[in-house]
Formats: structure tokens, C-alpha cells, sequence
């Protein structure tokens, strides 16, 4: 997500804090059980959080990061994504994405990576199936 971030920040016209928070997740994976990284160089207690990633597929990822981060009190958290897939989860905060795709396909490029490879393709494109 990170490759896109500078583009995103320049649509926004409202001052912006930006911090990281990471949970590292393997294309594919329904169950991200991976340990969330979250040092918090930026307080969040009583702020608007709009959490910014490239897709929500299983909305396992998604879900937890809002679980944790709520337990810093901040006013509101809202999720940002490109893509959204069908076979998500239900995320109980306010959501906004680019495109709702109409099947669970890998996606890659445009930062999306599969086997560490793809990701630098300039533009998003479906993964063949069975490839
Ligand atoms: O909804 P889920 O099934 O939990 O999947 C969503 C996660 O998958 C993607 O990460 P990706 O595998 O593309 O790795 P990346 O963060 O290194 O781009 C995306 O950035 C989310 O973190
Ligand atoms: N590479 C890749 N990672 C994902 N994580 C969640 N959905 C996707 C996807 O379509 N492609």
C-alpha cells in the first residue's frame, strides 16, 4: 500500500497525520493471524482515523487492525480501501472503496504482490486461475 500512498494524500484537502500500522498477510489467506506492529508515532486518542489499504478480501486483516486500534479511543475510525471482494466479513465501521469487485480473484500490481513478484506492475490486473 505504501507504493500509493503519496497519490492518495494528494486528493485530500484536509490536514493529515499519517502513521503505520502493520499485520503482515500472505495473498490468499482467509485467517491473518500474523502479530499486529503498531508503535503509534502518532496519538490517536480523540482523532479521526481513516485506515488506508489496498484490499479487503477475507476483511480478517481489516478487522482486527479496527479491533486494535480502537482500544486507543479515537473519535471515530473509518477504512479506506481500493478494493473490496465479496466473501469479506462484516467490519463494524463506516467504509468507503474504489471498486467492489463481483468475485474473490487474486488480484496483482499496483502494489498488490503475489510470491513477491508483480507488485511493480503499473496497473491492477485479475491473476489467471490456477496460475
Ligand atoms: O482481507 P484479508 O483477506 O485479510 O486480506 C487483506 C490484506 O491483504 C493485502 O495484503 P497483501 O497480501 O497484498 O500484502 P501487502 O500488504 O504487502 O501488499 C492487504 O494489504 C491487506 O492487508
Ligand atoms: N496480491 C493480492 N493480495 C491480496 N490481499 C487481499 N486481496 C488480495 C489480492 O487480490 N491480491
Amino acid at each position: 500500500m505504501s507504493e500509493n500512498i503519496g497519490e492518495l494524500v494528494r486528493q485530500l484537502n484536509f490536514d493529515v497525520a499519517m502513521d503505520w500500522i502493520s499485520c503482515p498477510h500472505t495473498p490468499g489467506e482467509r485467517t491473518n493471524a500474523s502479530p499486529i506492529v503498531y508503535y503509534q508515532n502518532v496519538p490517536i486518542q480523540g482523532r479521526d482515523v481513516i485506515v488506508v489499504d489496498d484490499a479487503i478480501e477475507s476483511g480478517g486483516t481489516m478487522k482486527r487492525l479496527v479491533e486494535h486500534l480502537k482500544e486507543f479511543d479515537p473519535a471515530s475510525i473509518s477504512v479506506a480501501t481500493l478494493f473490496v471482494k465479496p466473501g469479506r466479513v462484516e467490519i463494524p465501521v463506516r467504509q468507503y472503496f474504489a471498486h467492489q469487485m463481483d468475485s474473490d480473484d487474486m488480484l496483482v500490481g499496483f502494489g498488490l504482490p503475489w510470491q513477491d513478484k508483480l507488485r511493480n506492475l503499473p496497473y491492477v490486473a485479475q491473476l489467471a486461475p490456477g496460475a
